[in-house]
């Protein structure tokens, strides 16, 4: 469960979100649309710990989060949430499951139980036989799978992704709703900010920024 409770966010004088409630639960998908510059980004960046400017109130899995201790902030973002940026940021001369193991590096358990979640994960979206290629040899719609297989490694209750089909022609961008729509039946909370309505309507909920505010559309 994601909830932020009234956010008001300016940069300067300028108002950017006015008074902007949203809430986010397991087993859902949300687009979030809106024009550009209507503060799409602004938004995600505050659901996703990463702006702590502003005034309101912000929940991950029932606990107000407290920007005020660090280690608890950065335990939420390693353990709660999985991010899928546009630009995959993954590490290109390492291999996908080089890539994969990266957010693991921050938990306790051992590397073997890893590589067994990293398996199954692979095999769950069709990936396994890209294991040991390094990243620099697949194709976008392969890395973006990718970028959406290590978001989900750590088993994260939600998923934030910012414009994850940007660069993607329909049959990639079909597989990785396909993906998110996987995703969401383990039981995670799957946040799309996207431009492309294709998108939008295969979520299940769909909300659209406009003169600061965020509007129920579906
Ligand atoms: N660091 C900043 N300082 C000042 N103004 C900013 C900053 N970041 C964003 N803005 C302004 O806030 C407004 C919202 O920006 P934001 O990036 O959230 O929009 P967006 O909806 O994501 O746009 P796009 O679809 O073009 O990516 C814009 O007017 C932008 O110029």
């Amino acid at each position: 469960m994601l909830k932020l409770l009234n956010c008001i966010k300016s940069y300067g004088k300028k108002m950017i979100l006015n008074d902007v409630s949203f809430e986010a639960y397991e087993g859902q998908t949300y687009a979030i649309i809106g024009k550009s510059g209507s503060g799409k980004s602004t938004l995600i960046n505050i659901l996703a710990t990463l702006d702590k400017n502003y005034s309101g109130k912000l929940f991950i899995s029932n606990k107000q989060v407290n920007y005020n201790n660090d280690k608890e902030v950065s335990k939420i973002r390693n353990e709660d949430l999985g991010f899928v940026f546009q630009s995959y940021q993954l590490v290109e001369k390492y291999t996908v499951f080089e890539n994969m193991l990266l957010p693991t590096l921050y938990l306790k358990e051992s590397k073997i139980n890893h590589e067994l979640i990293i398996d199954e994960i692979l095999k769950d979206l069709d990936l396994y036989d890209l294991k040991n290629n390094k990243v620099n040899e697949l194709s976008g719609g392969e890395m973006q799978r990718v970028a959406i297989a290590r978001a989900i490694v750590n088993s994260p209750k939600i998923i934030i992704a910012d414009e994850p089909t940007g660069n993607l022609d329909d049959s990639n961008m079909e597989k990785i709703m396909e993906i998110f729509n996987s995703i969401k039946k383990r039981g995670v909370a799957v946040i799309i900010v996207t431009h492309d309505m294709r998108v939008a309507n295969l979520c299940d909920n769909l909300y659209e920024i406009s003169n600061m505010k965020i509007n129920k559309v579906k």
